[in-house]
């Protein structure tokens, strides 16, 4: 982020980020994601707002919405609009066939709502995002609190082992003060069977499995941006 000296990895965020804001254009409504590569493009998307790009746009969290105003994007109420033209955001974990794990920062579920109310969701990544299987990182589950055990019990009976997520020595709150599940299923065999059995069970808000939503994926790999666009990348 800025102020610290920058890593490898940073420094792939960024130029991924900076490659995503190539597609924003004037008079667009733009969905800004949650998180340190989307952090990079609300930066740059404020430079193209001060130089004289109008655009509007929607936060996927409270503290996007924060770094939005600080770098002078104007933002509107998603209740306001219809569609959304652009959304740039990242993920913990994507596949050259574009399906994603997302919710490591914990704004699933408003990252979700954006995404499918988006025309072309751009998503953009450092090198170590790239798998061939999603499963290594912990699929992260929003509950609401009341049906956490519940909850946990039907994902048990799925396979996957759900840990409530934690912070501050307490339980980890979302921005809609839900809880978090991050669960491990080991390597998901099938991430399309795995969805819909997740949405059929009552009291999951959002799952962190995106599938059908994305655009295209802004890999930074040293100096260079890899594009996936559901095939090899280019
Ligand atoms: O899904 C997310 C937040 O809910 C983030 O996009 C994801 O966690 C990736 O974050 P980062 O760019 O910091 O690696």
């Amino acid at each position: 982020m800025a102020g610290a000296p920058q890593t490898s990895l940073e420094k792939e965020k960024e130029l991924a980020a900076l490659a995503a804001v190539k597609y924003v254009h004037d008079g667009q409504v733009i969905g800004l994601g949650t998180g340190s590569s989307a952090f990079y493009a609300i930066r740059a998307i404020g430079t193209l707002v001060r130089t004289g790009c109008r655009i509007r746009a929607v936060a996927t969290s409270v503290r996007t919405g924060e770094l939005a105003r600080e770098a002078g994007i104007p933002l509107i109420d998603i209740n306001t609009i219809d569609e959304i033209d652009l959304t740039i955001d990242g993920a913990d974990e994507f596949t050259p066939d574009l399906m994603l794990i997302k919710g490591g920062g914990g704004a699933l579920l408003r990252e979700k709502i954006v995404a499918s109310l988006t025309r072309e969701q751009v998503i953009i990544t450092d090198s170590t995002k790239r798998v061939d299987r999603l499963g290594h990182f912990p699929l992260p589950v929003e509950v609401i609190p009341f049906a956490a055990r519940y909850v946990q019990k039907e994902l048990a009976r799925l396979g996957g082992t759900g840990k409530l997520r934690s912070k501050d020595n307490g339980v980890y709150h979302t921005d809609q003060g839900n809880y978090i599940l991050d669960v491990d299923w080991g390597l998901i065999d099938n991430p399309r069977a795995l969805a819909e059995q997740l949405n059929r069970i009552e009291g999951i808000a959002c799952h962190g499995l995106f599938i059908d939503l994305t655009t295209r994926v802004l890999m930074g790999k040293g100096e260079r941006v890899m594009v996936f666009e559901g095939g090899p990348a280019k």
